[in-house]
């Protein structure tokens, strides 16, 4: 049985007060294995981003544990959660959120230098993860100048650089055509999935629910149901 990734129990999240108070997570667990790629769908407002943000360290929930890798996130002080995730858990934004001023190798390099590596072996690391990714060529430009899948493939080699053991993205291919979302899952289960990594994907896209190893369904802030099995 593979090990477990992320255990999340019990967890709720609102948003706003009073009658206007909306339940995003109502009372959800999720278990994430590694070696899997484990998609969150469900129609809109069903508090997919909600929750993926809970189990990452992005969003504290009102209730509830969340443990990732045998670690109590939301039990950690602030700066103990940011290096955590720093180390642990790699996260592509649904808009990419990569820093226009900055060279495409810049963008790659930040989680190192954040982490304190010297600017020549960030650089030079970023370098090896382009050239992962297939973008060496493109080291210089800025991220303007690149396709939304080439920003994407950038987005995805920022976040595995500190080499985290968990990748999150959110709606990875929404931006894209089918052919190049297509093209990114294949590239995210080929090269960068592995038996130690734990791969967690919230998405609309039915062009791609066949490169899943499991599928939560969500609505109304519950899981309705769960598809596949773990490896
Ligand atoms: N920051 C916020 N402030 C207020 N309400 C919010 C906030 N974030 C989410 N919500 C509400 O929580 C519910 C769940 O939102 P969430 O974004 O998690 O859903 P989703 O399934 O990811 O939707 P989508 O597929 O449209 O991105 C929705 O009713 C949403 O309006």
């Amino acid at each position: 049985m593979a090990a477990l990734a992320i255990s999340a129990r019990n967890l709720v999240k609102w948003f706003g007060e009073g009658p206007a108070r909306t339940t995003a997570v109502d009372d959800t667990n999720l278990d994430a294995y590694f070696g899997e790629i484990l998609y969150i769908v469900g129609p809109s407002g069903s508090g997919k981003t909600t929750l993926l943000s809970i189990v990452s360290g992005i969003l504290r929930p009102d209730r509830g544990h969340v443990i990732v890798k045998g670690k109590d996130i939301w039990q950690l002080d602030k700066d103990a959660l940011a290096d955590f995730r720093l180390a642990n858990i790699g996260f592509v934004f649904q808009d990419y959120h990569l820093f226009p001023r900055l060279s495409t190798a810049e963008n790659v390099a930040i989680p190192l230098i954040l982490q304190k590596h010297k600017w020549p072996d960030a650089m030079a690391e970023a370098g090896r993860y382009l050239e992962i990714v297939g973008l060496r060529e493109r080291a210089e430009l800025p991220p303007v100048k690149l396709s939304g899948g080439e920003q994407q493939r950038v987005a995805i080699a920022r976040a595995m650089i500190s080499q985290p053991d968990i990748l999150v993205l959110d709606e990875p291919t929404a931006s894209l055509d089918g052919d190049t979302g297509r093209k990114i899952i294949l590239f995210v289960r080929g090269q960068i999935l592995n038996a130690h990594r734990c791969i967690l994907i919230v998405t609309h896209d039915a062009r791609i629910f066949e490169y899943a190893d499991r599928i939560l369904h969500m609505e109304d802030g519950k899981i309705a149901g769960v598809e596949g099995k773990v490896r």
